[in-house]
């Protein structure tokens, strides 16, 4: 795996969006450590609440407990491993296994089992044939994740800087909500191409998506077919400890909706960007109304401004399956949330217009390096490297332009270390080498 990153000089092997044997080991080294996305706490308010959920390639049964907490659980029976519970959503205090009946209680324990004594004479540990319990479940400003390693840092410390920005649309918006069941499809790539494209592509807006820009009249639709860069100082690029990274584009929040959308929105974040500023400064109020497109490593993407979260479920090396939420404020009116939602899913749901631009790209450079000789390629992240510095006012390694690859090489400096991380007691959370590595890359 030595040659798979290199993060001196901003590189990346082009195997890495194929590699069977790779993609186990990340089965193991990253959805088997990393805290996952799993759901929104408001999907889930009342006991006996569950949603499904994917950790890598694990389907998992998320659950409110009587006592308000949440747990998850592997959506496998432990009797033959029939699927425990068929359905996506629901409320429910018992989960019967469709195959012999074996039914669990909201706790994941093993409630009753159909001739106990007839069948197994109470020989059956009934203790230790409960619903596998995802080792830690916690939340971040009502977002839910999950971590199958028990001896895994602790979520707060997971996100470390990003949460500063994530604050900015989970907190000083006044929060949020997901406008949900989340849209599920399939695009047929590698899980990685998709969360890079969204921790820092702003360099493929101009070019991917000038059809869509001009078609959807939106503020962003100067820059269609590369007719102009944003201007200096439009913009910056960020990228923090875990991988996590982000691009922001000043000023113009609702800038991929429609013009008569995007109008709405503006005028409804003008009424609360004065409060914003009183309570949590000039710079997150301006970046409230600012374009944030942003991924949380491993695999959870969001845009603010276009208002979705995303999840890129991998399914194998070559497949992935995205859930796709609209996002919207929580205090916005209806009639702006329901715009919102036909917005996001017009753009970038299933068949959305722009969705189907980025997959093009997705899948050819997922697919391209199937070819013995392409598969040898270095990808190229290399756009400012050399640049990247370290801002009093706005944490991380920052990339001071609009468009930029300093959030790639982030993603992937930690790609690269947590594959190689031997389990987190090796991990030290106070080594600040990180940032050095990047701002010291160099061509
Ligand atoms: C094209 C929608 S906005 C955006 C910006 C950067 C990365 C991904 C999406
Ligand atoms: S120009 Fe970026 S992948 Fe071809
Ligand atoms: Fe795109």
């Amino acid at each position: 795996m030595d040659d798979l990153i290199d993060t001196k000089r901003g590189l990346q092997s082009a195997s890495m969006f194929i590699d069977p044997h790779l993609y186990e080991v990340e089965m193991e080294k990253i959805f088997g450590r990393c805290w996952l996305f799993l759901t929104h706490e408001s999907a889930i308010p009342n006991y006996g609440d569950f949603v499904t959920a994917k950790m890598g390639e694990d389907e998992v049964l998320v659950v409110r407990q009587e006592d308000g907490t949440v747990k998850a659980f592997l959506n496998v029976c432990r009797h033959r491993g029939a699927r425990v519970c068929p359905v996506e959503a629901g409320n429910r205090r018992a989960f019967v296994c469709n195959y012999h009946g074996w039914s669990y209680a909201a706790d994941g324990s093993l409630a009753a089992i159909p001739f106990e004594k007839e069948l197994y004479g109470g020989k059956i540990d009934r203790c230790a044939h409960g619903l596998k319990e995802v080792a830690k479940v916690d939340s971040y400003r009502g977002f839910l994740f999950g971590n199958f390693d028990p001896g895994a840092i602790s979520l707060e410390d997971y996100l470390g800087d990003v949460r500063w920005y994530l604050d900015i649309w989970m907190e000083a918006s006044g929060g949020v909500e997901l406008i949900g069941p989340p849209a599920r499809s399939i695009v047929h790539c590698n899980w990685k191409a998709p969360t890079e494209n969204f921790v820092g592509d702003a360099y493929h807006i101009g070019w991917t998506h000038a059809s869509s820009l001009a078609a959807s009249r939106s503020i962003f639709a100067p820059m269609s077919g590369n007719q102009m860069l944003p201007p200096a100082g439009a913009g910056a690029q960020i990228a923090t400890r875990f991988g996590h990274g982000l691009g922001i584009l000043y000023d113009v929040n609702p800038g991929v909706h429609t013009a008569q959308t995007a109008e709405k929105i503006l005028a409804w974040q003008a009424t609360k960007k004065d409060k914003i500023a009183e309570k949590y400064g000039e710079l997150k109020a301006r970046f409230y109304g600012s374009h944030l497109n942003g991924s949380l490593f491993p695999n959870v993407s969001y845009l603010w401004g276009t208002n979705t979260l995303k999840i890129w479920q991998p399914r194998g090396p070559s497949e992935t399956e995205v859930w796709t939420w609209a996002m919207a404020e929580k205090d916005m009116p209806e009639d702006l949330k329901r715009d919102i939602y036909n917005g996001l899913h017009g753009g970038f749901g299933t068949a959305g217009y722009w969705e189907a631009d980025d997959n093009d790209n997705m899948e050819s450079a997922s697919l391209l390096p199937t070819g013995w000789q392409s598969r040898k390629l270095r990808l190229n992240a290399q756009m400012g490297i050399g640049n990247d510095t370290v801002m009093d006012e706005m944490p991380g390694v920052i990339g001071q332009a609009a468009i930029g690859e300093t959030s790639y090489r982030g993603y992937y400096r930690f790609y690269d270390e947590i594959l190689k991380l031997p389990s987190w007691d090796a991990f030290d959370l106070n080594d600040e080498g990180w940032k050095q590595q990047l701002i010291d890359a160099d061509r």
